[in-house]
């Protein structure tokens, strides 16, 4: 098997899947489309039914006097979106919006795709439906700095937590019965599970021998040591926002959810009420208002762009994109993501998994570690996890995740692709990341037409620190090679054979900078696009004008430490408490 034989199978499913989406398998569970309603006024009007939209409208409509409006590009998840085991095939898929963003950051002699695809959702779930499932909850010390930069104590990590216990159903006995107990929750809509599959346990002593703290789950509180990974699945589905949030009250009669309809503008009054949205539905426009507020959550890339499109934005970005201006703010700047780079490991001595592959379960056995190089430091600088697999299945995300080229694919796993007779042995795919990047990227519209994707430049190891730092981690890591545990699983770092690399000495550290250039990847916690303290209030309210709020992971200020999904869940949970206060509901 090589990388360009596993594109052809992934894309023959995705068509399969595309034919089995007509059926509308999954209907029955969501609201149904208000399309044909003649639509009344709502008193909220929530753009974008992903992972933060559907929150907020479903805590909205909780109060059934209140009239709430979600409307979704996309629409319902498909059957596929909701099987843990087969997340490869939703990249690039029918409920991806297919953007790709502009990467500068590789170096030439790589050959890399300087076009890498974002994999965002466009469906009710948004980016719960299509994300990787890793769960945490991230540093305290990053909520802090959040609370600092709005100067509002309930932004830090002690008022954030009972948010992420609200949303939060802890599936695993051992953390209930553990002292980590009052750090989470076991009622809330979205299920969490932990890696218990044989192999994880083994794997871990490696970083026990090293001297690493090894801790069941990692919490606000708990952030450095190593860890099985925490998976967004619950009773052997993923865990989206739609069925999480929406599935319970689809049939509240107050909350209306049109889908397969995109919003292309934001209307205000000559006072700069935001009143209404232009929504496209069958092909044509329709405005449909709102009494009390806007909440804008189209996401890290779509917000920005819905903003500049109605006229809040950069004013001399949107005067070169004929768009007339209601209020000039650095909407789209900043764009924060991680990258991480790729280092694999053949596990020779290692055949079968103790476990099956089963469809309920992430596809591979996987742990965490966050590290920090100076021990007595309380927060981790590089984050690193590991996946543990057969080489057919690794070298699927080698090629169809990471986007790295069919040759780089082939040499880190065709060898070792089913080995004839002899079970294949484990590999363990690396990524190692570094938790606080410098370089910040952007979003710009590409013209004032809704129907263009908007220019998404992301920017990663731009800095010479950063490089610098990427080497020390990776270095740092390699250490594991060195253990027994690993000695005895037959453990070798597998050499991809980088062109531009070549002259260069394995294992010095200019070799780890061509290496970290050429073989680090987006790893799609995109933010701050419309950060508070810059874009919106603490009240996530947008600056300069009025009846306008952003609600989704654009908000962010400072990226968490290697998590965003429950970041996001969180800040939508606080906004609905935020709206519901400022209304009286
Ligand atoms: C591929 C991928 C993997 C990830 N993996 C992880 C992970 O393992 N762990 C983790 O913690 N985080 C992960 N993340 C990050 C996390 O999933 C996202 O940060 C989070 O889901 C974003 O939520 P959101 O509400 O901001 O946007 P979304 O969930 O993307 O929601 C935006 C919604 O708005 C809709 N929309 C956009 N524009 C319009 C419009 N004009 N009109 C109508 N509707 C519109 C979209 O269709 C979408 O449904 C991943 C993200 C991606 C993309």
């Amino acid at each position: 098997m090589d990388a360009a034989a596993t594109r052809c199978t992934i894309s023959a499913v995705q068509k399969a899947f595309n034919v089995i989406s007509i059926l509308h398998l999954t209907s029955y569970a969501l609201p149904d489309n208000d399309n044909d309603n003649d639509f009344p006024k709502f008193d909220f009007v929530v753009v974008g039914g992903g992972t933060a939209g559907s929150v907020v409208a479903a805590r909205l409509a909780e109060d059934k006097k209140t009239q709430v409006l979600l409307i979704e590009a996309g629409g319902d998840p498909p059957v596929e979106s909701s099987i843990p085991s087969i997340l490869v095939y939703l990249t690039n898929s029918s409920v991806d919006w297919g953007y790709k963003a502009i990467d500068k950051s590789t170096t030439k002699g790589c050959k890399r795709s300087r076009n890498v695809g974002l994999a965002l959702g466009r469906m009710l779930g948004g980016s719960t439906g299509t994300n990787y499932m890793l769960y945490g909850e991230g540093n305290r010390r990053q909520y802090n700095k959040w609370a600092k930069i709005v100067n509002d104590s309930s932004w830090d990590a002690e008022h954030l937590l009972p948010y992420f216990k609200k949303t939060q159903n802890i599936q695993n006995n051992k953390i209930l019965n553990s002292c980590d107990e009052e750090f989470f929750g076991y009622d809330g809509p979205f299920k969490v599970t932990i890696e218990n599959r044989f192999p994880v346990q083994e794997y871990l002593k490696a970083q026990k021998e090293l001297g690493n703290m090894v801790v069941p789950a990692f919490t606000l509180n708990k952030t450095i040591g190593y860890s099985p990974a925490m998976y967004s699945i619950g009773c052997g589905l993923r865990q989206d926002t739609a069925y999480a949030y929406l599935t319970p009250i689809k049939d509240y009669p107050n909350l209306y959810v049109l889908k397969h309809a995109l919003v292309t503008k934001i209307l205000f009054d000559s006072h700069k009420n935001a009143i209404a949205v232009n929504v496209l539905i069958k092909n044509k426009i329709r405005t449909i208002r709102a009494s009390k507020e806007i909440i804008i959550s189209a996401g890290t890339v779509n917000t920005p762009k819905l903003l500049m499109l109605s006229g809040i934005g950069p004013k001399k970005h949107l005067k070169k994109k004929g768009v007339d201006l209601v209020y000039d703010l650095p909407v789209g700047r900043k764009l924060q993501s991680l990258s991480s780079t790729t280092i694999i490991f053949n596990m020779k001595n290692t055949n079968i998994m103790d476990t099956d592959k089963n469809p309920k379960e992430f596809p591979a056995v996987s742990y965490i570690g966050y590290v920090a190089l100076n021990k007595s430091q309380c927060y981790a600088d590089y984050q690193s996890l590991s996946f543990i697999n057969y080489a057919s299945d690794q070298i699927r995300y080698c090629t169809q995740i990471y986007e790295f080229p069919d040759r780089i694919c082939n040499k880190f796993f065709g060898p070792y692709c089913n080995v004839k007779g002899y079970d294949e042995n484990q590999m363990v795919f690396n990524l190692v990341t570094d938790l606080h990047p410098k370089s910040r990227g952007k979003v710009l519209l590409r013209s004032n037409h809704y129907k263009d994707p908007p220019l998404v430049y992301v920017r990663y190891l731009t800095e010479e620190s950063e490089l610098d730092n990427m080497v020390k981690y990776i270095k740092d890591y390699l250490k594991v090679l060195d253990t027994k545990t690993f000695k005895s699983l037959g453990a070798e770092l597998v050499d991809p054979e980088i062109e531009c690399c070549k002259d260069l000495k394995l294992g010095s550290d200019k070799y780890w900078k061509c290496y970290v250039k050429c073989l680090s990847a987006i790893r799609h916690y995109d933010c701050g696009t419309c950060a508070m303290g810059s874009v919106v209030n603490k009240r996530l309210k947008v600056y300069g004008v009025k009846r306008l709020r952003v609600v989704d992971a654009s908000v962010v200020p400072v990226i968490p430490d290697g998590v965003l999904t429950s970041a996001v869940l969180v800040i939508a949970e606080k906004a609905a408490d935020m709206i519901k206060e400022d209304y009286n509901l």
